[in-house]
């Protein structure tokens, strides 16, 4: 506040006459002091910068406040004194100067900074846009800057008018208005309104109250009421303030209390305006000494007023002690009218005391019940909303427990039966039913489809906040409950970190559930359909050993299962373009026997893709291991070489003979390492060879090889990423 006082000073040179008969001509920069902090600054900053307030100039610093609410006490009513109430009205006020004069402390730095001269004016109204625009006439302004702020929550409720939105509309036209938004000035308005300056001073009837007293001559502010204006110079300690302000006469205006509008009372305010006078409607710089001399000559007013009084009621004779007539001496006379005075003030004071504060108490609860209200609202809607994600989060922890808890029981009982022999009925995959396939496939709708294969097609889905795969098997496809139920339980069981898992299946409908592959399968990546971009050739190898263990996992299983139709579109890739083998719902149909590590194929259980087909199987009808041995050579070379499984081993075995592999290989896949790609080619060949006996064994053979190149792989992987 010092600092404010030091700033303030330099302004003391401007008298609210000299505001007053500025040059018609002269600029007149008002900028309006929103009560957010954000709200206004940024208008001055504009002008600052901008040169629109020019260097040394002059700013009206304009802040509205509602005033406090109040009742209408008559003056003259006998009240009970609480002095604690008065004590609490006496920090109240100093209270709200204090929040007014905050408000203004950061422009008032700006403008010290910046060399700026400026006058504070801090005026009360129940509405702040009205009062601004008699601000606009009362201080002459032609230019007022007003920075248009996000609409408060509440506002935003109502639906209220904005104050920029009704300063559009009603800005005097003698002055333009610029709408600051940003630190920008998003328009710049010369209202259409043509009232001139003096003509805007009318008010409305409820603004009347505060104005009609107003006089012309330059009277001290003695009121600090509910709408009277008041103009700092310079900002007085709020403590002097007050004392001021307590001192005044009784207010003018009542208000409802049912409605809490404040309305004015014609007749009281005409008999107050004769012992308060009010500010003048020329509001200029009232300077500090000026409203104590003011203040002064104000009770002195009154207490000639109280000795008018007093000697018209005493001046009539009386009789003494003895008995004889005689007339009240001057001292008595001004005794009493000074005792009367300090009586009515108390009495005033604390019935405004009391009311202003009971009233005010009554407002505040219920704009405070209404936030209240508002916010209870919010607060039930979210705390339902995280009730429920807390259900389902809930629920999806115990299923994932139950999972987990199965997973674990599986397992053992795979151990056991791995060591035994013997298998269990217990079932190891998650059942769901055909409505919740439904909602996880928006109904099956077309947007969702991933793809179509040989047993059905395949949608995208969410099931418990999870992504999933289902596959819809056509109808024709869809065995007995209890052979479908059997199949399940065996692939539910085979759990490998290349094998794509699956999650559960509803058994009436023939749906199974799989863990979601992002990237899809390694067709669609090897061919760029999904616009992404080539697989380099360090993934590949990466692939190939990946295969390799998913295959070897199958066929080292208790029931050895052969996968029977490994393709480039069995072979899926996740978010991180690790492969894993899918569709083995069909190999596992068929069992091996150990004795004769044989079987025979059925038409409808096995329907290899023949572009893969292994020829022994083709001659024989009989598929053994090597069968996915054979389709892992021709998914090798098509990795490689990026070519169609027909003719591919001739191809290769060609190139490879003149020496020319690197013709072959996919060039998009980047700068292969030749020798081992040759043994990687060198390796798919020999996996292809038409007589099982001739191919390598996965464990021997392919693994020997596979691994042996993952060096240079796993290199180049890591410096890629
Ligand atoms: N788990 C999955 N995650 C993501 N996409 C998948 C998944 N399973 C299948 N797809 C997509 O669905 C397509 C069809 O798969 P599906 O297994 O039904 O047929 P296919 O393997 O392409 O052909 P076929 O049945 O003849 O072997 C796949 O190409 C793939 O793009």
């Amino acid at each position: 506040m010092g600092e404010i006082k030091e700033v303030a000073s330099k302004n003391e040179r401007r008298t609210p006459q000299m505001t007053d008969e500025a040059d018609e001509n002269e600029q007149r920069i008002g900028i309006c002091v929103g009560s957010e902090r954000s709200n206004g600054l940024g208008a001055l900053k504009w002008a600052i910068d901008t040169k629109f307030i020019p260097m040394q100039g002059h700013v009206r610093l304009l802040h509205v406040m509602r005033p406090a609410p109040s009742l209408h006490i008559r003056m003259g009513s006998k009240q009970s004194v609480d002095p604690v109430t008065e004590e609490k009205v006496l920090k109240f006020k100093e209270k709200r100067l204090e929040t007014a004069m905050k408000h203004f402390e950061e422009y008032i730095e700006l403008c010290k900074r910046n060399k700026i001269t400026y006058e504070l004016c801090y005026t009360e109204n129940d509405s702040v846009r009205r009062e601004l625009v008699i601000q606009i006439s009362t201080l002459k302004i032609t230019k007022l800057l007003l920075q248009k702020s996000p609409k408060p929550f509440l506002k935003r409720i109502v639906g209220s008018e904005s104050i920029s939105s009704y300063m559009r509309k009603n800005t005097p036209g003698f002055c333009s208005l610029v709408v600051i938004q940003n630190g920008v000035p998003m328009e710049r308005i010369q209202s259409r309104r043509t009232l001139s300056p003096d003509l805007t001073l009318s008010r409305t009837s409820s603004d009347r109250t505060n104005v009609m007293s107003f006089s012309h001559e330059l009277r001290p502010p003695i009121d600090g009421g509910v709408s009277l204006r008041r103009c700092f110079s310079r900002p007085n300690s709020p403590k002097a303030f007050i004392s001021r302000t307590l001192s005044r006469g009784a207010r003018d205006d009542c208000t409802d209390l049912n409605t809490g509008q404040v309305t004015s009372k014609t007749e009281q305010t005409t008999s107050l305006a004769l012992s308060s006078p009010y500010l003048p409607p020329v509001i200029g710089t009232v300077h500090a000494d000026s409203k104590l001399d003011a203040q002064r000559s104000h009770r002195i007013d009154l207490l000639q007023r109280n000795l008018n009084e007093a000697e018209l009621a005493q001046r009539r004779p009386y009789r003494g002690n003895s008995g004889e007539i005689t007339f009240p001496k001057d001292e008595e006379i001004v005794e009493t009218a000074t005792q009367k005075l300090a009586g009515d003030q108390r009495q005033r004071d604390a019935a405004e005391c009391a009311s202003s504060t009971s009233f005010l108490s009554v407002c505040c609860h219920q704009r405070e019940l209404e936030e209240l209200k508002a916010w209870e609202k919010i607060l039930r809607k979210r705390l339902e909303e995280e009730t429920n994600n807390r259900i389902a989060a809930n629920e999806e922890l115990e299923r994932e427990r139950r999972l987990r808890k199965i997973a674990e029981e599986t397992a053992l009982e795979m151990s056991k039966a791995a060591s035994s022999g013997t298998r269990t009925d217990h079932n190891s995959w998650w059942q769901y039913s055909f409505e919740e396939i439904e909602k996880a496939t928006d109904n099956f709708n077309a947007m969702n489809k991933l793809g179509q294969g040989t047993y059905g097609k395949v949608y995208k889905g969410i099931l418990h906040h999870t992504t999933v795969a289902i596959k819809l098997l056509a109808k024709e496809r869809n065995a007995d409950l209890h052979e479908f139920q059997t199949k399940l339980e065996l692939l539910s069981r085979l759990h490998h970190p290349h094998l794509v898992m699956l999650l559960g299946a509803c058994p009436d409908k023939a749906c199974l559930i799989y863990e979601y592959m992002a990237n899809g399968s390694l067709e669609e990546q090897l061919y760029s359909q999904r616009g992404t971009p080539p697989l380099p050739w360090f993934i590949r190898f990466r692939i190939f050993l990946e295969v390799a263990r998913a295959l070897l996992f199958l066929h080292s299983c208790p029931q050895r299962i052969v996968h029977g139709h490994l393709k480039l579109r069995n072979v899926l890739l996740d978010r991180g373009y690790v492969s894993k083998i899918t569709d083995i719902h069909v190999a596992e149909l068929v069992h091996i026997s150990s004795i004769s590590n044989a079987t025979t194929a059925t038409e409808t259980l096995f329907t290899p893709t023949s572009a893969y087909m292994d020829p022994h199987y083709l001659r024989t009808g009989i598929v053994t291991c090597d069968t996915d041995v054979y389709s892992l050579g021709i998914l090798i070379l098509q990795l490689l070489t990026k070519r169609p499984p027909l003719g591919i081993a001739f191809s290769v075995e060609e190139a490879l003979e003149r020496g020319q592999l690197h013709e072959m290989l996919d060039q998009s896949a980047g700068p292969w390492p030749l020798d081992e790609a040759m043994a990687v080619a060198r390796l798919g060949l020999k996996c292809m060879e038409p007589k099982p006996k001739d191919r390598p064994t996965l464990e021997t053979g392919v693994f020997t090889v596979l691994e042996s190149i993952q060096k240079a792989a796993g290199s180049s992987e890591t410096t890629a990423h």
